[in-house]
């Protein structure tokens, strides 16, 4: 780009200026001097040539005047022939009229021989003075040539200091042919006029030569002179006089306005240049400005590209017509395709529009519009063939009429997002073990199949399935297994349903079924009937057989359900009541479960107040000896004297308080207080009944070390019950639990013997002291079954050295079959019902070894 400068367009521009201004006004003045100068020399060249016929004139007059005088008959015969003065000076002859009337200061008449014969002297004549003595010089050669020459011989002459002009010539008559006379006969007449000042005044008003007089030399000049030369040759000095100066004059006239004209000019010239110089540094100062605009639009434009290209893989730009007529390098180097190919090709033709992308309708608009759009999803094939997804933002251009002429824009390659965004919506749906439907994707399902009308509904079912024992299977094979076997309970769900419905895992071994049945609740009954059989097959897990059955509660839409969240609450109240109900079935949910399951909630929440309110109460009922009657020990038996409900029996409670884990606190309560009690009460023994769910904490075998150590209980006096399932649970964890509260000193019983799986495994591999016949058999001891069963556990019991308890003993007979047995303990209402501790108190101080007296009928 060409560099403006302020300097540079002095130098071009004002130097230039200022010198044509100067050399103007230089060349005005030197033409006006030069004009004025040649002016000057016109004048003085026209005032000499006037001073010269000035002189010339005067010589010719007095000539001529000379020649009026001599060439007279009166004068030829008074003053040549007869030399008459007296007719001389008379006055009108050659008298004083040649001063007075011509102005001649000396008039002289020579004779032939050369002698001064009469002289008139300023007007005077008299005496003759001699001519040549008054001019010495000239005179005589100017006398001669007058004597000879037809006309009259005119030179000046000096005459002392002063210059005369002196004319001479022969006095002859004027009939006389002069060349007939010989020189020497003629008599010659002679006028001489003073060049005085007053004659050269006269002259120069005559002739308009101003200050007309004599100096000595050129250098006197008044500025113009004539020399003055006598016939000699002698320098007479110089006639002078002042010229006019016309150009001078018109100097003097022009300059004054000339200057101030010049001045004026000048000034102009200077404002002009000024304010053209500044103008120039303005220029220079905006074409800096716009220089460094341009470097600032072309730094911008790099740094646009750089972003666009940055934060875009490609740019890109359309005609009108939405072809393609450009794309950056980069086109090629992510698509792999030459732009070549492609340009040309409208919008849509090398583009595929996600037309099903949501926000498609507004973008659709803005290029119906013609406006600005972003983030419009298209797919195209890159040069291997392969489909990728991109994103598109353009802006309109507009030409220079302000008329749409197409759009420039970006492109971004957002395949491996796209990608990326379908693997996390289907990892935020789907649930990473078993790749079935979350929670999240189910309610969905759910809440789009509740959107459809009532008929529709009608038909939908929802299964919630929990598996039973899956945790068993977690805690004893650890987690690894454990998500092996749900992969499979997965696979399994899946085989089960039809494509129509919708299985999903909603955590842990929970699972859910969606079902579309156009028969209901039949489809739903066949489905729960299909997923029991195939779930309840055994699993093979790391070379092991596993059973793990599941437990199906089902609810069904109805018009006036509520929505998803409620089928799904209701389903799962049909799952817990059927997984009450034994587990590895299923329940179909009615109203009444809700209301149940209330209550429940409400028991429970009743239940977590209790023990802070001392509302738990723990009852005693004697243990006795067979064999002699007396009080072996008591069991201790909690009860919760409910506020509204009154004493609650723990078959209402325990197993709540087992399924909200409050069993831990209560069992420890009980505890605490039945060993305080028991120590109160002389070397009888204390029967604490313990849960499953207690015994899965660690910290039990520590908690009773510390209750014995704080109650100063013997530890051989606390029995501990425990059932069947606690074994059941986790077999090794149990005996090494059994183990060490073996190694504290006290009892443990079995409990409820014969009720479980009663595996006669456990009575030798676990450290029992005591086995606990059910009261289900005691009551039932009329049926021969449970004779045998009695019979044969009794037997078990002495063949390994244990103590056997029968419970629930109400009868006389059950007595007499119990003692015949050989059954060392029996507890039941015939000996007492379970009574608070000071009942209790009160009945062992009263308590006889009889075994038909005593008895509390609490
Ligand atoms: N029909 C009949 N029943 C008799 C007779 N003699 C005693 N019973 C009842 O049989 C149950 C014996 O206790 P269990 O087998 O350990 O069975 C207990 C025990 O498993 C559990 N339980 C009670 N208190 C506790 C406790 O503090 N902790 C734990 N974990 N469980 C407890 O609750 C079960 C029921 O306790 P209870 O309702 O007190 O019921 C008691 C007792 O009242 C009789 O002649 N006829």
């Amino acid at each position: 780009m060409h560099e403006f400068s302020s300097k540079g367009f002095g130098r071009r521009v004002t130097l230039p200026m200022s010198g044509m201004v100067v050399a103007t006004v230089f060349l005005v003045l030197v033409f006006a001097l030069i004009s004025a100068h040649r002016q000057n020399s016109l004048a003085v060249e026209s005032s000499t040539q006037l001073a010269e016929t000035a002189i010339s004139v005067k010589e010719r007059e007095i000539a001529r005047n000379l020649k009026d005088y001599a060439v007279w008959e009166d004068a030829y015969r008074n003053l040549h022939e007869n030399l008459d003065l007296a007719w001389a000076a008379t006055d009108g002859n050659v008298g004083a009229n040649i001063y007075t009337g011509l102005g001649y200061e000396m008039a002289f008449v020579v004779s032939p021989e050369g002698k001064t014969v009469y002289a008139v002297m300023n007007g005077e004549p008299g005496a003759p003075v001699d001519a040549f003595a008054t001019i010495p010089t000239g005179l005589r050669e100017l006398v001669a040539r007058g004597a000879v020459d037809a006309e009259p011989a005119v030179g000046f002459l000096r005459s002392g200091s002063d210059a005369f002009l002196v004319a001479a010539t022969a006095i002859v008559l004027p009939s006389a042919d002069r060349a007939a006379l010989p020189p020497s006969s003629r008599s010659v007449l002679i006028f001489a006029k003073k060049f005085d000042a007053k004659f050269l005044a006269r002259i120069g008003e005559e002739y308009l030569l101003q200050n007309l007089r004599i100096v000595p030399s050129a250098t006197a000049s008044l500025g113009a002179a004539v020399p003055l030369r006598s016939l000699d040759g002698a320098d007479l000095g110089f006639v002078s006089w002042s010229p006019e100066k016309p150009g001078t004059d018109l100097l003097r006239f022009l300059l004054p306005p000339m200057a101030i004209s010049l001045v004026a000019f000048g000034l102009f010239a200077f404002l002009v240049l000024r304010h053209t110089k500044r103008s120039a540094a303005e220029i220079e100062t905006s074409a800096r400005t716009i220089e460094a605009y341009a470097r600032t639009l072309e730094d911008s434009e790099a740094r646009f590209r750089d972003v666009a290209e940055a934060s875009s893989d490609w740019i890109w730009e359309s005609d009108r017509d939405m072809r393609m007529v450009y794309f950056s390098a980069r086109f090629t180097e992510v698509t792999g395709l030459a732009a070549a190919g492609v340009l040309g090709r409208t919008l849509e033709q090398f583009f595929v529009i996600e037309r099903a992308d949501e926000a498609w309708q507004s973008r659709a608009q803005a290029l119906r519009a013609q406006e600005s759009f972003r983030d419009l999803r298209c797919r195209y094939h890159d040069a291997s063939g392969l489909l990728r997804v991109c994103r598109l933002a353009a802006r309109p251009i507009v030409d220079h009429a302000g008329s749409f002429a197409g759009y420039r824009g970006t492109a971004t390659d957002i395949t491996s997002e796209v990608e990326a965004q379908a693997r996390a919506t289907h990892l935020a749906l789907h649930d990473a073990l078993t790749g079935l439907p979350n929670r999240v994707l189910f309610h969905q399902r759910l809440g789009q199949a509740l959107e459809a009308d009532a008929d529709e509904r009608s038909r939908l079912a929802v299964l919630c399935l929990d598996l039973d024992h899956f945790k068993e299977v977690n805690d004893t094979l650890g987690h690894a297994a454990g998500d092996i076997l749900l992969q499979e309970v997965g696979q399994r769900l899946n085989a089960c349903i039809l494509p129509s419905d919708t299985v999903a895992r909603l955590g842990g071994d929970e699972f859910a079924i969606v079902q579309n049945g156009v028969n209901q609740p039949l489809e739903a009954n066949a489905l729960s009937r299909r997923i029991l059989e195939s779930l309840n097959r055994p699993y093979m897990v790391d070379g092991s057989e596993l059973h793990v059955g599941v437990s199906i509660g089902v609810a069904f839409a109805e018009a006036e359900n509520d929505g998803a969240d409620a089928l799904l609450k209701n389903a799962d109240i049909a799952l817990y009541r059927a997984k009450q109900s034994g587990r590895a079935t299923m329940r179909v949910f009615e109203p009444r479960m809700d209301i149940e399951l209330q209550a429940r909630k409400a028991l429970e929440y009743d239940l977590r107040q209790a023990l802070a309110r001392n509302q738990l109460e723990v009852h005693y009922q004697p243990l006795v000896e067979l064999e002699n009657g007396r009080i072996a020990g008591v069991e201790a038996l909690a009860r919760w004297r409910h506020p509204e409900h009154g004493l609650v029996p723990p078959s209402s409670f325990i197993p709540l308080a087992e399924d909200t884990g409050l069993i831990v606190g209560i069992g420890e309560w009980v505890l605490r207080t039945a060993c305080a009690q028991a120590a109160a009460w002389p070397e009888l023994r204390v029967a604490v009944n313990l849960s499953p769910i207690q015994f899965r904490h660690s910290e039990l075998v520590e908690t009773v070390r510390q209750v014995l150590v704080d109650t100063g209980l013997a530890p051989h006096r606390l029995e501990l019950e425990i059932t069947e399932s606690v074994l059941l649970h986790d077999a090794a964890a149990a005996r090494e639990i059994l183990t060490a509260l073996k190694e504290t000193g006290v009892f443990i019983v079995m409990d409820d013997f014969g009720t479980g799986y009663s595996s006669l495994g456990y009575l030798n591999s676990f450290p029992f002291d005591k086995i606990k016949i059910d009261k289900s058999f005691i009551s039932d001891l009329s049926a021969e079954k449970s004779n045998a069963i009695v019979r044969s556990v009794i037997g078990l019991g002495q063949s390994l050295n244990m103590i056997t308890t029968a419970e629930g003993v109400e009868t006389p007979e059950q007595v007499e079959f119990l003692l015949r047995e050989g059954c060392e303990q029996v507890q039941g209402y015939h000996f007492g019902r379970p009574i608070p501790a000071d009942a209790m108190t009160t009945l062992i101080g009263g308590w006889t070894n009889d075994l038909g007296e005593g008895r509390s009928a609490a």
